[in-house]
């Protein structure tokens, strides 16, 4: 059974941070030292909730990102790692969602599949995400996900049970480890979605158009 939320749990890219821009750059710094093509904007940002495995499949394609996979992916990280935040931003009403949660009571973590070394470097740039209260990465469990064990560790890092937590997230993985994992999940239709997702078929309990939704949404139901 589901109970009165205590914990939103939120995923980080494309959820509370736009970082599009500084992805896709690294991605396109990669592609040129290689001699490749690079992807244009709008085609990058939606990818960019994939991770650094779903940008490079997409800038080098499946076959030829496999044949040198380990070499393109430390490339990667390199570029993104030497400008991680010149160009990122937290999305248009984050900051004053977040401080409405926390006025609220609600504890609040992020639970994101991009590696801790690069979840620790970006963080500080943005004050309201060093507020909160736990943060679990990619690497923090020998699991990911959309596996739910990283989004039960949260909550037990949180002390509250998964029933009473919300999860936030932008893409499938996100909806689907919520919901594996028994928690209330919501989907941050700003975020990324490639232009063969259908994000109307994910099972998510609640759609949020803009980050204020959320507090609203949470507000309905404490007043139900
Ligand atoms: O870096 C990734 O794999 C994506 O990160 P996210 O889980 O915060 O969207
Ligand atoms: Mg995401």
């Amino acid at each position: 059974m589901k109970q009165n939320p205590k914990a939103v749990l939120f995923d980080l890219d494309g959820t509370l941070l736009d970082t599009a821009p500084d992805l896709g750059a690294a991605l396109n710094q990669v592609l040129r030292e290689e001699g490749r093509a690079e992807v244009s904007n709008d085609i990058y940002r939606s990818y960019a909730s994939h991770g650094a495995n779903g940008l490079l499949t997409l800038g080098f394609g499946e076959q030829d990102y496999a044949a040198d996979q380990a070499r393109l992916r430390a490339a990667f990280l390199a570029a993104y790692s030497a400008a991680i935040h010149h160009h990122s931003v937290l999305f248009p009403g984050i900051e004053e969602m977040l401080s409405e949660l926390q006025q609220q009571g609600y504890l609040c973590a992020i639970v994101t599949n991009k590696p801790s070394q690069l979840t620790q470097q970006l963080l500080p740039y943005f004050a309201p995400l060093n507020a909160l209260d736990v943060v679990v990465c990619g690497d923090t469990l020998s699991v990911a996900k959309p596996h739910p064990q990283p989004l039960l560790y949260a909550a037990e890092q949180l002390a509250v049970e998964a029933n009473q937590c919300w999860y936030v997230g932008d893409a499938e993985r996100d909806i689907l480890a919520g919901r594996a994992a028994g928690m209330t999940t919501v989907l941050a239709e700003y975020g990324y979605i490639t232009p063969d997702e259908v994000p109307a078929q994910w099972p998510a309990d609640h759609r949020i158009a803009e980050p204020a939704a959320l507090t609203a949404l949470l507000r309905q139901l404490t007043l139900a």
